[in-house]
């Protein structure tokens, strides 16, 4: 594997008249790498994303792609290796879903029968025939995809991949993130839909007003953020309040509620996963460290956020 980065940003800043929308980032890309990017609205990753596609132009800094800066003229020929799928992706109305594909897969000098495949690929075969228009918002995710995918590119930028899909079309789309992934693509994924994300990205970027907060595998982060491993012990009937040990990683909202869940920094969890063994009555006990939307809150609200995380809701929005 080569071992150059495929994407790289040196003290990267992109002005603009009244805002800087980026501010001195720096950051790597390997091949085969999969980054996710948050920040909320206007944080700046579309513009890191049009940065790298090289249709804006730092203010101050350099970006390199493949080896070279892609803004330049000399970059023409790695363009074809790069897919985008922009956030609010959009067509053709009065072409078909075939026509358009067809349309993508020949400006990247491949034809039909890449495009059929790539349909087939994305779940709308049935609707390929049909003109874009009468797509639903998920049909027209699943094209924009199939769109991004033309041509093996070696670097994917995907904004928002998962707005509009169904379930099942978003456990479809991680499984083909971790199969470009093992054939070596290099992945930016931007999203606000935290959770099921993880699993699937090998480091985070968290943007805040066009600052880098944190950059490093989820393990950096949350060993950086120092944030509290939930210890839940099943079957103690009330012990945990005998022991002033144990009650004092109680949350205020625990006592309040009856819940014996136990907010434990990292360096403390194997004495008192000791401790919590040592009693008979246990019968069971779930250790659950900080979600990556726990990390992103954390980073997000200044790194002062403290004591006990809360499991976010599956599917919940940043
Ligand atoms: N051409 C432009 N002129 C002026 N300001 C711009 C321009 N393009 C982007 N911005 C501003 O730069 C900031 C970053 O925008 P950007 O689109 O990168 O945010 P984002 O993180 O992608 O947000 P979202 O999650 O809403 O897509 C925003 O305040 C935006 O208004």
């Amino acid at each position: 594997m080569n071992n150059a980065p495929l994407v790289s940003l040196s003290g990267v800043s992109k002005c603009y008249p009244k805002l800087t929308a980026l501010d001195n980032v720096s950051m790597e890309l390997r091949q085969g790498e999969v980054l996710g990017l948050f920040g909320h609205n206007g944080a700046g990753k579309t513009t890191m994303m049009k940065l790298i596609l090289g249709v804006i132009s730092p203010s101050r800094g350099q970006v390199q792609v493949m080896g070279m800066a892609p803004d330049s003229k000399a970059a023409w020929h790695s363009r074809a290796k790069v897919g985008y799928l922009p956030e609010n992706v959009s067509f053709y109305e009065h072409l078909t879903g075939l026509e358009v594909l067809t349309y993508f897969a020949r400006l990247k000098g491949l034809d039909k029968k890449d495009a059929l495949a790539l349909i087939e690929q994305v779940g709308i075969t049935h609707a390929m025939k049909r003109q874009v228009k009468t797509y639903s918002k998920g049909m027209r995710q699943r094209l924009g995809l199939a769109q991004a995918f033309i041509g093996a590119p070696k670097l994917l930028l995907l904004d928002e991949p998962t707005v509009g899909l169904d379930p099942i079309a978003t456990a479809e789309f991680y499984q083909t993130v971790d199969r470009l992934k093992n054939q070596g693509t290099s992945i930016i994924l931007c999203s606000h839909v935290l959770p099921g994300v993880e699993q699937h990205i090998d480091r985070a970027i968290i943007l805040s007003s066009g600052k880098m907060l944190a950059m490093g595998t989820l393990e950096q982060l949350r060993r950086d953020a120092n944030l509290p491993v939930a210890i839940k012990p099943d079957g103690l009937n009330g012990a945990v309040r005998q022991d002033a040990k144990l009650m004092s990683y109680l949350s205020a909202q625990g006592e309040e509620d009856n819940n014996q869940t136990l907010y434990v920094p990292e360096q403390d969890k194997l004495a008192i996963l000791r401790q919590l063994l040592a009693y008979e009555h246990l019968t069971d006990v779930k250790v659950e460290t900080a979600s990556l939307e726990q990390v992103y809150q954390h980073y997000l609200s200044g790194g002062h956020q403290s004591g006990g995380h809360q499991s976010g809701g599956k599917g919940k929005h940043i």
